[in-house]
């Protein structure tokens, strides 16, 4: 006869960061950030995301010990952080603005760090210049920041930061600055250079197109609150409130007899009024308020029929159609149609946030 043989629970994958009920609060009031519990797995590329005010750079710069927490721990690769100095914790932040002193060459500004803790000259030299190298910089060493371009100064603030040889780089909205062009030339050198370096990164956006570019994990934040965590393709296609659905975009939210639920813009189908059956569970009349070429696709935005369009109004619904289905059936303003999805294109949303959410990686 076998022994029973207790169950054995596998240890959760190695945590980089941990933040355990992390409170910020500034003043009276509703606090900037409110009990979030959090994993990073390491190595991993995190984006924090939100509207302004959700709360992402506060935690970000209390992880950074750039701003104190007024309740909840912080713990690098389980070692508490919470009160250690901003320098002694294993954590480097990399700034929007890069932060670079104007009067200093590249290599002087990445050794600058090495020079304040007493390194000797050559060695603080030899091992910025490797850095500068290795972000193929090593040709401008001697240039100051204002003769560098912005993709690179982001660079050199890249090795500056990781000069201190951190556990975890902090990026707060570092592409912000750049151009749109040279935003996403950037956002795909970011990303190499995470894989490359195999260090975890916690990168604060309020793009959503960035974080879903960048991230490994996405945690989208809303008034102090986690309001979910997950891989870009499991937010994207399984939003779990309103808010995330909205904020995501892509999305339209229903009303419906079991609650609101999210539908991909490119999962709903559009028929002429005249040639649909009645409206079922998973299909409703709309009328074609807006019609918006976009190149591959066509956007229609609609109203709920009897809701007469002003020039203001916003579509409440959206729909991407190819444009070759299109160009094969033409809809005009004003036109009554019929959207359709399947019963799987649909799920229910959370109207309001939980407040003590445990996002755990
Ligand atoms: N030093 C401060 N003193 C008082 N309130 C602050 C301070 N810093 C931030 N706040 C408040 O805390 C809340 C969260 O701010 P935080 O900067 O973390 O938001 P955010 O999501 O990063 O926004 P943004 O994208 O605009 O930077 C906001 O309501 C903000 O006004």
């Amino acid at each position: 006869m076998n022994a029973a043989v207790p169950a054995t629970k596998s240890p959760p994958p190695s945590a980089a960061i941990e933040l355990v009920a992390l409170t910020k609060r500034y003043a009276q009031g509703s606090p900037a950030v409110d009990r979030i519990n959090l994993r990073i797995r390491s190595g991993s590329y995190c984006c924090l995301l939100g509207p302004s005010g959700c709360g992402k750079s506060t935690t970000l710069r209390m992880i950074a010990g750039h701003e104190s927490v007024s309740s909840g721990d912080i713990l690098l690769e389980n070692r508490n952080i919470t009160d250690r100095p901003a320098a002694d914790r294993g954590t480097a932040m990399m700034f929007q603005s890069f932060a670079l002193f104007p009067h200093l060459s590249a290599l002087d500004n990445v050794a600058f760090s090495l020079k304040m803790k007493g390194v000797g000259k050559t060695e603080r030299h030899t091992r910025a210049k490797d850095l500068l190298d290795r972000v193929a910089m090593g040709a401008l060493a001697n240039r100051k920041p204002a003769e560098l371009s912005g993709g690179q100064q982001q660079r050199v603030a890249l090795a500056r930061a990781l000069i201190t040889r951190p556990k975890v780089l902090l990026l707060d909205e570092p592409l912000s600055a750049l151009d749109p062009f040279l935003r996403i030339q950037m956002r795909a050198e970011l990303r190499r250079w995470q894989k490359e370096l195999g260090l975890t990164f916690i990168h604060v956006t309020h793009s959503q197109e960035e974080a879903m570019a960048l991230a490994d994990t996405m945690v989208v934040m809303n008034h102090g609150l986690i309001e979910q965590v997950g891989s870009p393709h499991e937010i994207y296609n399984r939003p779990a409130s309103e808010f995330v659905a909205r904020f995501m975009g892509g999305h339209n939210v229903l009303d419906t007899a079991a609650g609101k639920i999210g539908v991909r813009t490119d999962h709903m189908q559009v028929t002429p009024a005249s040639q649909a059956a009645p409206d079922g569970l998973h299909s409703k009349r709309a009328v074609i308020t807006d019609v918006e070429y976009q190149g591959t696709y066509v956007l229609l935005g609609l109203q709920h029929p009897g809701v007469s369009p002003t020039a203001h109004a916003t579509a409440e619904l959206s729909v991407m159609v190819s444009e070759a289905a299109f160009a094969a059936r033409p809809y005009s303003l004003g036109e009554a149609v019929q959207l359709s999805w399947a019963p799987e294109a649909a799920h229910s949303l959370k109207t309001t946030p939980s407040p003590q959410l445990s996002a755990v990686l």
